[in-house]
């Protein structure tokens, strides 16, 4: 619909008092003039523009233009058809459609050709550059440095010999918050349309959707509105997260709503944006792809949530095979070499919980292609488990599987451990020598536990040996080589680690090439499955059948928080099968230490109720988890350390036996303790 011309006439006039007033004045105007445009008038007269300039740029020559377009190749890509049905829209009407990058060069346009031939007289074609630092207030070049939609009409474009042009531009935003290009339809100033700039920003929203779905196609998309009827449309709010759940993209609409800054440095986690854990959405709409489920956020308004490009990508394996590696992984500290073909594998570990399955599915993909693995992940999760699985799915599995954990040996000791020595190198070494972790893993797998934990020194000598991939042994003169994979495990953030000087930046980017994060077992949606295998691990030996657990039982191992993760669920299970009668065959809340009735009981926690299960309906409302994180008014932290006093207290300050009964390794205890301290 084109412009009234009495309204056209009267705007015009505005605009020219304006003019006057700004050029031959030299004053602002108070009225008149859009603020966009009012704020480019003024950049361009700081720049020493000259509003009469005719000098007229020469377009950028074709290898430079070609070195444009391939910068650009993705938004050309999809801007081709889009920018094709647009023309449509406005093919009478004498206009051109235009896509040019972030600095303003024209890189494809597609025009009404009564007009090209005017609108190549002022340089509207592929090379030119539409920057507002030269061409003065221009719909494209002032949309990048507003980065919001503008129009431009006739004679509020900065330059005179541009006046008779009429532009309507937006930015296009990529997933990270940044300008990739701008959209633009400029015509004849006579043949103004009233929509023109609403066509823009649509076919922008298109285009931005498209980028987003292309990039993250691979990745798991959350798309999400107040009102069900605008999920999949072009309002709906999108995120892309990694297996962690944390925010690797936003569309504009996501960004806005949630206030995220360009660049996502500071985008929060999914976990801090909504109450139901990530786990536990990934493992509804992998059951459910299509459904819509109604999740609350933390900040107090609830949202309707499609998950898209997650699948279960593996069927589940049944449960001996983890029962066999776990039987291997408890039989003790196995922190040295051993042969474990043919145990665990990363496929018997699938027990159903969807943020494990990632985890799973994403170190998959990195076997055998000599890239290291972190994994992160509480104390008791499983991390040296996952890293035999690893090692025993890959190529290597024929080799060696070599652990060591640095937070576990003296410091001194630690570079003849890695690096091994000759025969009476230092006081106290063995007449022999002995070879270290390093060339023992030569050929298979070297598991560096608590890498976070490595002192400086060492930290230097071993990225040294994984980049020169050999070792010197201490007193030696002689290097060997060494072919190892390297899996490593922390349960610090290393990031934090090297901001705090702590961690080698160079050593955290070789060994953090893939990161895994294994979930919590409070979060964990499969706590049933891992309960079934450690009973029968557990129940092997006896003689007198196979033993249940009580329904009550379960639904509390359910709830519970579990500070030492799957560890201490196993002492647990242990200790409860040890206290059975022989003519018992049920685990009921009379075999579980008193520790844990003290802290569920006490604090007037759930208790031994049964929980709540998760209502199944096309649009489906996902109860928040049950408040598993804190019970009473006392935080996990807190509660975790009054349980470590008081047994404490009751073995008598014995670290070990404390270590035990609470469930976690003794380097992990030593660790809260020093919390406490
Ligand atoms: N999915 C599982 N099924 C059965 N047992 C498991 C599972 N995950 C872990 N375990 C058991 O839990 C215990 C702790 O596992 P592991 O040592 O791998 O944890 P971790 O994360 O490396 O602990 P830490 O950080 O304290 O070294 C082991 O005995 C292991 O066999």
């Amino acid at each position: 619909m084109a412009v009234l011309p009495q309204l056209r006439d009267r705007r015009e006039n505005t605009i020219s008092d304006a003019r006057r007033f700004f050029f031959e004045l030299g004053q602002t105007p108070e009225a008149g003039l859009a603020p966009p445009v009012l704020r480019s008038w003024q950049r361009c007269r700081n720049g020493g523009l000259d509003h009469l300039d005719a000098y007229l740029i020469d377009p950028a020559g074709r290898a430079q233009l070609s070195d444009a377009r391939d910068r650009s190749a993705r938004l050309l890509e999809h801007a081709g058809g889009i920018m094709e049905h647009v023309f449509e829209q406005i093919r009478a009407s004498g206009s051109m459609v235009i896509l040019a990058d972030t600095k303003g060069m024209i890189l494809h346009c597609l025009g009404d050709p009564d007009f090209v031939g005017r609108a190549q007289r002022v340089a509207l074609q592929p090379g030119a550059s539409w920057d507002e630092t030269f061409r003065g207030t221009n719909a494209i070049g002032t949309a990048i440095l507003e980065g919001a939609p503008v129009e431009i009409h006739g004679a509020e474009h900065y330059l005179e010999r541009n006046g008779f042009l009429t532009c309507s531009a937006a930015p296009v935003f990529n997933a990270q918050g940044c300008i990739a290009g701008v959209l633009d339809i400029s015509g004849d100033s006579r043949s103004n349309q009233r929509h023109t700039l609403g066509l823009v920003r649509l076919s922008v929203q298109l285009l931005e959707k498209r980028l987003f779905e292309a990039e993250f196609a691979k990745e798991i998309r959350i798309a999400f509105h107040p009102r069900p009827e605008y999920v999949g449309s072009l309002q709906e709010a999108m995120l892309a997260v990694d297996a962690d759940g944390r925010i690797v993209g936003a569309n504009p609409v996501a960004r806005e709503w949630l206030g995220l800054t360009a660049g996502l440095a500071d985008a929060p986690s999914f976990g801090m944006l909504f109450r139901t854990g990530f786990g536990q959405v990934l493992d509804r709409a992998a059951n459910a792809p299509d459904d819509l489920l109604l999740l609350e956020m933390r900040r107090g308004d609830a949202v309707y949530v499609q998950v898209r490009g997650h699948r279960r990508t593996r069927p589940e394996v049944p449960a001996p095979r983890l029962q066999e590696a776990a039987q291997e992984s408890a039989k003790g500290p196995a922190k040295t070499s051993d042969g474990s073909k043919g145990r665990i594998t990363l496929d018997s570990l699938a027990t159903g919980d969807a943020r494990l399955q990632l985890a799973l599915d994403r170190a998959r993909r990195v076997q055998g292609k000599d890239i290291p693995l972190l994994i992160q992940g509480e104390s008791g999760v499983g991390k040296e488990l996952f890293a035999r699985a690893f090692h025993n799915s890959g190529v290597r599995s024929d080799g060696p599987f070599v652990a060591l954990n640095c937070a576990a040996i003296p410091e001194n000791l630690i570079e003849s451990e890695l690096f091994g020595y000759v025969g009476g190198s230092f006081t106290g070494a063995r007449r022999e020598g002995a070879v270290g972790k390093l060339q023992q893993a030569h050929g298979g797998t070297l598991f560096l536990d608590e890498i976070g934990d490595m002192p400086l020194g060492m930290q230097a000598r071993l990225l040294r040996v994984l980049q020169e991939r050999s070792v010197t042994p201490i007193g030696s003169m002689k290097s060997i080589p060494v072919d190892i994979s390297l899996v490593c495990a922390t349960h610090r953030v290393l990031r934090d680690a090297v901001k705090q000087g702590v961690f080698r930046e160079d050593l955290y980017y070789r060994v953090n090439s893939l990161t895994v994060t294994l979930p919590p077992l409070r979060e964990r949606t499969d706590v049933r499955r891992i309960v079934s295998n450690l009973l029968e691990i557990e129940s092997a030996d006896r003689r007198s059948g196979p033993l249940g657990i009580s329904e009550e039982v379960m639904g509390f191992f359910e709830r519970y928080p579990w500070p030492g993760n799957v560890r201490q669920l196993q002492n647990v299970i242990r200790v409860a099968v040890a206290l059975l009668d022989d003519n018992e065959h049920e685990i009921a809340s009379i075999h579980l230490p008193e520790e844990l009735f003290g802290i569920d009981g006490e604090e007037g926690g759930e208790g031994l109720a049964p929980s709540t299960p998760m209502t199944a309906m096309p649009v489906a409302a996902i109860a928040s988890p049950a408040p598993a994180a804190t019970i009473g008014a006392r935080s996990l932290d807190e509660i975790e350390l009054e349980a470590i006093a008081t047994v404490m207290r009751e073995v008598g300050g014995n670290v070990s036996a404390a270590a035990r009964r609470l469930g976690v390794s003794r380097n992990t205890l030593y660790r809260k303790l020093g919390r406490m301290s």
